[in-house]
């Protein structure tokens, strides 16, 4: 089901929890977006979000909207917990419905390939909200590394973490917790994105990874992992890069990133999940800054939209969501199965990733 005809996109949104709420907002900034029905696990729920947010249909089951015949809608945001993800994801897809699927996709390498799968064998589109990608000052650090203009590329560093409460979803390994699902995937797809490739499927050559575990959770509170890459830019493919990345959210942290090259470094200010302020620096030749400036790129077009002036968003810079949600709207009509800056197989690389890193920081022993 696409809308190719210039008519509005329309949206289904499947949860009402924090991330959904801001979700919804966001569409109200999207010019040609609709939210036309909500699902949550209980009716009064889908309910009283529908009219909070002048949604015309609420389910009270996920499978229900899924499977319900009668529903044109053009895309699906699923913004449940993670542990939730593969099954609900599968049957919107089964269903024929084209789905966008909050970070991480999946808990393993196996959920996310079978996701995949579906989405492929039933041709609908899918995508994993990598919101980030989309913000225009992610575009910028894009285009500063591609073009070459801080030079070679060595390495990428970043810092991303919070204090989350005990008892809240990131923590609690029932409800798919763990600093390395929650925020650590965002620093992994800052390395696969600048320093993987589509030719390698996005793979580093080594990773090492140790991590802070909670004790009774089992889930990991601060954990940091090191790769490295073949140098993209290296045709003799002699040259290694380097991610250094740190996540948790047992305590609060810079919440940045830097990608250092040998002519300059480009640093990404918080919060580097969702950026607005990025910084290029470069180098004289004997290795003094020479020049240093600072893009300011908003997380919404200025005097956008229509959210409510009282509106609070539970996340930060939570408007740039509309990026993300005109990119697959955009997607979506011209009939694509996946985005084309968010590959399919990039996702499978990121879960490989966080699932070896899993095991490292879960085992992990010194010998005497
Ligand atoms: N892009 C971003 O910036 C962000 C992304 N996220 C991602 O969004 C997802 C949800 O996070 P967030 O909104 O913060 O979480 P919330 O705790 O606010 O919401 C949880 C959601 O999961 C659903 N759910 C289903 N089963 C359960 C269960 N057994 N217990 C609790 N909730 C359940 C709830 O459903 P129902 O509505 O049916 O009750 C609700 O929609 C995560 O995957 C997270 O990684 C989160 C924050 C920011
Ligand atoms: O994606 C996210 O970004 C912001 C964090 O506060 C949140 O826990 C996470 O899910």
């Amino acid at each position: 089901m696409s809308a190719g005809d210039g008519s509005k996109v329309r949206w289904a949104v499947i949860g009402t929890g924090n991330i959904c709420s801001d979700f919804c907002a966001a569409l109200k900034l999207v010019d040609n977006a609709e939210t036309v029905a909500v699902a949550a696990r209980e009716l009064p729920k889908a309910q009283a979000f529908a009219k909070r947010f002048g949604i015309g249909k609420a389910y009270g089951s996920y499978d229900e909207l899924a499977r319900d015949r009668s529903l044109a809608v053009d895309v699906c945001y699923v913004g449940l917990i993670n542990t939730k993800h593969k099954d609900v994801v599968c049957e919107l897809l089964r269903n024929g419905r084209n789905v966008v699927c909050e970070k991480p996709l999946g808990m393993t390498v196996e959920e996310v390939k079978e996701m995949v799968k579906v989405a492929r064998d039933n041709k609908s589109f899918l995508t994993e909200g990598f919101w980030t990608r989309h913000f225009p000052a992610f575009k910028k650090i894009d285009e500063i590394v591609s073009e070459g203009t801080i030079g070679r590329v060595s390495a990428i560093h970043c810092d991303f973490g919070f204090l989350a409460a005990q008892d809240s979803r990131t923590r609690l390994k029932e409800l798919g917790g763990g600093a390395i699902y929650d925020i650590g995937c965002y620093t992994v797809q800052y390395a696969t994105h600048l320093l993987g490739t589509p030719a390698k499927s996005w793979r580093p050559l080594s990773i090492a990874a140790a991590g802070v575990m909670d004790p009774v959770e089992q889930v990991d509170l601060n954990g940091g992992i090191s790769m490295t890459f073949d140098d993209k830019s290296d045709p003799s493919a002699r040259l290694r890069t380097l991610a250094v990345l740190h996540f948790g959210t047992d305590g609060r942290r810079s919440q940045t990133a830097r990608i250092l090259g040998d002519k300059g470094h480009v640093e990404v200010h918080r919060i580097m999940h969702c950026p607005t302020h990025v910084t290029c620096v470069l180098y004289t030749d004997g290795g003094s800054v020479r020049d240093d400036h600072t893009f300011e790129l908003p997380a919404w077009r200025p005097g956008e939209g229509g959210i409510p002036e009282d509106f609070r968003f539970f996340f930060a810079n939570s408007e740039g969501l509309a990026y993300e949600a005109e990119r697959v709207g955009q997607c979506v009509k011209e009939g694509l199965l996946e985005m084309p800056e968010c590959p399919l197989d990039e996702s499978i690389a990121i879960a490989q990733i966080m699932q070896t890193a899993r095991e490292q920081m879960g085992g992990q022993q010194m010998g005497e």
